[in-house]
Formats: C-alpha cells, sequence, structure tokens
C-alpha cells in the first residue's frame, strides 16, 4: 500500500532529468512550473465574479479546483509518485466536468435530457464511472483527458461559425493557438525526448504547464461568454482583458454592461 505513494511509483516519467536540482524534488522544473496554478487562478476567480454572481455562483467551481490541480500536479512531478499521477488526473477529470455541467449548451443536449440539472447529473454519474475507471488503466488517462479537449474544440468551433463578434472571435484564435502550442510541448516531451536531450532542453512539459493553464484561461472565459450571451443576455456581457483592455497578453474576463436586451453576434 505505502508502495503507490512511493518516490518514482508511477509508469510516467517525463523527458526532464530526475534529482538533477533537488535530491527530495524528481522533476524540479515540472514542479515549479505548476506554480503558476496559484498565480492564474485566484485572478480568475476575481475576474469570473461578476459573471457568476449574475449567473451561478458554482461557475467558481472550475478555478477553485484549478488550484488543486496546481497542488497535485506539484505533487506528482516533485514525487512522480502513482498516487501523485492519479490525483493530478482525476482532479483534471473533475474540472472538465464541472466545465461541461455548467456551460454544455442546452441546445445540444441530447434529446432524452430535459433540463441542466438532468444534465448535470448525468455528467456526474459518467464522472465517478470514469473516476473509477481511470485505476484500471492508469497510462491511457492522459491521451483520454486530451481527447475531451478535442471535443471542446470541436464544440466552439460550431459555436464560432454564426459568431460576428469580433473580440470573441479573436479569443477563439488565441485559446485555440495556445491550445494547440500546449498540445505540441506535451506530445514533444512524450514522444520527442531523445531529441530534445541531444539538444539539452527538457523543459517542454514544464512550459505546457504555463500554455495550458493560459489556454484554459481564455478558453473558459470563451466559453463563459457564449453562455453568457445565451442564458444572461439582459446583462450585455462584454469581453474586456485585465489589468488594461488595450493591452493584448491580459487574462479575458466577461464584464457585464446593463440589463437592456440587445441583439449579440454569437
Ligand atoms: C463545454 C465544456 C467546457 C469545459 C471547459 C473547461 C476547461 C478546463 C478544463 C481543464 C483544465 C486543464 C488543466 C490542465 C492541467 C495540466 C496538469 C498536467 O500537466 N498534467 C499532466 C501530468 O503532469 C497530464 O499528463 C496531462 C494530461 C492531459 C490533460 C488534458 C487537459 C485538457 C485541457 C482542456 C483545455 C481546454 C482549452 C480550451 C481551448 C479552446
Ligand atoms: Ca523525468
Ligand atoms: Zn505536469
Amino acid at each position: 500500500m505505502a508502495g503507490v505513494f512511493a518516490y518514482e511509483s508511477s509508469e510516467v516519467d517525463w523527458c526532464e532529468d530526475n534529482y538533477k536540482h533537488s535530491e527530495n524534488v524528481v522533476e524540479y522544473f515540472n514542479t515549479m512550473s505548476s506554480f503558476i496554478f496559484f498565480v492564474v487562478s485566484p485572478i480568475m476567480l476575481y475576474l469570473f465574479h461578476p459573471y457568476a454572481r449574475e449567473r451561478n455562483l458554482a461557475v467558481h467551481l472550475v478555478w477553485f479546483m484549478m488550484i488543486f490541480v496546481g497542488l497535485f500536479s506539484m505533487y506528482f512531478h516533485m514525487t512522480l509518485s502513482y498516487v501523485g499521477q492519479m490525483l493530478d488526473e482525476i482532479s483534471i477529470l473533475w474540472v472538465l466536468a464541472i466545465g461541461y455541467a455548467l456551460w454544455f449548451p442546452r441546445r445540444h443536449f441530447p434529446f432524452f435530457v430535459k433540463d441542466r440539472s438532468s444534465f448535470s447529473r448525468m455528467v456526474l454519474v459518467i464522472t465517478i464511472f470514469t473516476t473509477l475507471s481511470s485505476f484500471i488503466q492508469p497510462t491511457v488517462n492522459a491521451y483520454a483527458l486530451n481527447c475531451f479537449a478535442i471535443h471542446i474544440l470541436y464544440s466552439l468551433g460550431l459555436e464560432m461559425r454564426s459568431c460576428t463578434d469580433q473580440r470573441a472571435l479573436r479569443l477563439a484564435q488565441a485559446s485555440i493557438g495556445l491550445w494547440v502550442l500546449a498540445i505540441f510541448c506535451w506530445i514533444s516531451d512524450r514522444f520527442g525526448c531523445s531529441v530534445w536531450k541531444k539538444l539539452n532542453f527538457c523543459y517542454l512539459h514544464g512550459i505546457w504547464h504555463i500554455l495550458i493553464v493560459v489556454a484554459t484561461a481564455y478558453g473558459s472565459t470563451l466559453i463563459a461568454y457564449l453562455d453568457a450571451n445565451y442564458e444572461i443576455p439582459h446583462s450585455l456581457p462584454n469581453l474586456q482583458y485585465w489589468p488594461r483592455d488595450n493591452w493584448a497578453l491580459g487574462l479575458p474576463y466577461i464584464a457585464l454592461k446593463g440589463t437592456t436586451k440587445t441583439q449579440k453576434g454569437c
């Protein structure tokens, strides 16, 4: 039993050299780069607040859970233990489940689902089942999680087809661009390690951490914005950037401008 907590008890070992900078931390850069979760999550909790107050305070669960994803990611890379890997992957699964339950567009619900509460209950049952199944073959979990990302991109593509809102379109391009870069780093670290070792650059998984957190900040704001246009159009949702609206590298958020119904472009 204690073996599942043992250092390097996970079958996964990322490209970064083990114990290079510390005898207690297996992958130092991968562990430290997970700190980005603790920086971005509180800011996103703050930026999501006006939208969450209007729509549903449960929205805060997404970025609240992301703090735990960061914590478990740090623990995983510090130990490369089996428990660390499972906590890291299962926490990502639950963030995705919360995102689906909150934001999956009502008009795309399966025919037998009548409202969002039934849909959320269905997501809960599937997530519990998937959590239990994740212990059967832990090495395939990460690939299965990435398939959810592909489904999110597909659903976003469908939504954006009829969108004429330039800010939303720009945010979609940025989110997808960041996700593509992130997934390139993740796959390259997994399968191209020998090449990166020759180049003496084994930090791609750490870079993935940074890119995927920013992609999630961009992507979740865009999804929430599309949701706000359908669910709370009277609050006139508007996309802005923090800390300054004209700063292209800021974090996006939804500003609510009022209470009059208007026709939007998405
Ligand atoms: C309509 C549905 C809306 C759902 C939106 C919810 C979006 C947030 C979902 C997930 C957060 C991703 C957190 C990533 C944590 C990375 C930790 C990590 O690096 N773990 C690795 C091991 O250390 C592990 O191998 C990684 C496994 C793969 C994880 C795949 C995550 C999918 C990310 C989905 C991102 C959506 C971006 C949207 C872009 C338009
Ligand atoms: Ca390693
Ligand atoms: Zn990681």
